[in-house]
């Protein structure tokens, strides 16, 4: 990981690593710069009006004019998706990087394998949509980490037989957040096949970091808590895995066994893809990696900004030598329970920070 030489990346005592400044640090420098998501999706409601090379939203561009919500700049190639940008170079960018057309021929597969199974769903057939059929325990029991291991253990086992695969997916009606899922996991396959694919010649601009799928995996899982917490994640998590198997063309299914691995981290470790500032649309998500180490705290001193698809971390006020450095995750203009409550239900941890510890003495002082 490239961070600032201001700046220490170790453990706490709380909540894992974090970073930290080394010296006092004036309010207003740049700390950390992510240069793209690892992996990420636009919402279908939103992709008309998203360029899909630096995120640009239309409705807050052409706010004053309100009948023009969508861009008109498209790419439009046979066998991948239409693609839509905010000006001729996004979409030259888009279109040297490798990435951007490999990803529009894969959604185009994914989009055409979810209308046959969908129509074939709605004609009756039963397919994936039995989940006690194919993986174990019930809705009702426990949920432990072996229980996990073993739905995903049955999972591959599925997959690794094609002619058993196909006839679970042939049916299989897949909701349109499973898709959203499954083309963020897309995103980052085609990243990671690219990335093994470039040519000696290779320049990173379009690539997240240099060695993509070792941070990745270096990032904290929070695979358990999200599953204790909303268990029918793990059936969604496994139909996008199937879907995935069954849909992705040879030379990209090789990747799939990371499909797991990416969902258990994503959901703690991913940032919303905001229409601006004011954080009024949610556009879709992303995870950019080196970004997902900062802790939250619900009295920050890191300001992140998005400019196309680079993310930048600043301080927001002056910093004293040994601070942690921290972002907030959630809206800090609200009471602690809220706070708290958001916390444990979203990200699946209790806040730890000064603000939350001194306002949790004083609110016991009081009762
Ligand atoms: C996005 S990760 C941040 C990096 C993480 N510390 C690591 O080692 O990978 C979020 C996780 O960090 C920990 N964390 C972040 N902020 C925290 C806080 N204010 N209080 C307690 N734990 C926190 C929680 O374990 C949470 O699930």
């Amino acid at each position: 990981m490239v961070t600032h030489p201001l700046i220490d990346f170790r453990t706490t005592s709380y909540g894992g690593r974090s970073f930290f400044a080394m010296q006092p640090i004036a309010p207003g420098i740049q700390l950390l710069t992510c240069e793209a998501p690892f992996a990420h999706v636009i919402y279908k409601d939103y992709r008309r009006e998203v360029c899909a090379q630096c995120f640009a939203y239309a409705a807050s561009v052409f706010r004053s004019i309100n009948d023009r919500r969508t861009w008109s700049i498209r790419s439009c190639r046979e066998g991948a998706e239409s693609v839509w940008f905010c000006t001729d170079n996004c979409r030259i960018v888009w279109e040297s990087g490798g990435i951007g057309p490999l990803l529009a021929e894969m959604n185009a597969i994914l989009a055409k394998s979810q209308i046959a199974t969908r129509k074939k769903a709605k004609d009756g057939l039963r397919g994936y949509d039995s989940p006690d059929t194919i993986f174990p325990g019930r809705p009702d029991v426990q949920i432990t980490q072996g229980y996990i291991d073993k739905a995903w253990a049955e999972a591959e086992d599925l997959a690794s037989s094609r002619p058993r695969l196909s006839s679970y997916c042939s049916t299989m009606n897949l909701e349109d957040m499973e898709l959203e899922i499954a083309r963020s996991v897309t995103s980052a396959i085609v990243q990671r096949y690219v990335f093994d694919h470039r040519p000696t010649n290779f320049s990173p601009s379009m690539i997240a970091t240099l060695d993509p799928w070792t941070a990745v995996l270096d990032l904290q899982s929070s695979e358990l808590s999200n599953v204790q917490l909303r268990p029918y994640v793990l059936l969604a998590h496994l139909r996008v895995h199937a879907f995935l198997c069954h849909s992705l063309p040879k030379h990209l299914r090789q990747y799939v066994p990371i499909v797991r691995a990416l969902l258990a981290r994503d959901t703690g470790n991913s940032f919303g893809i905001w229409d601006g500032d004011d954080r009024d649309e949610m556009l879709g998500w992303g995870v950019w990696v080196s970004a997902s180490y900062f802790n939250h705290s619900c009295c920050p001193n890191l300001k992140m900004t998005r400019t196309g698809r680079t993310m930048r971390f600043t301080t927001s006020r002056p910093i004293e030598a040994g601070e942690e450095l921290c972002i907030s995750y959630i809206d800090i203009n609200q009471s602690m329970a809220q706070r708290r409550r958001e916390l444990e239900d979203s990200w699946f941890f209790t806040c730890r920070c000064q603000r939350c510890q001194s306002e949790g003495v004083d609110e016991a002082y009081q009762h």
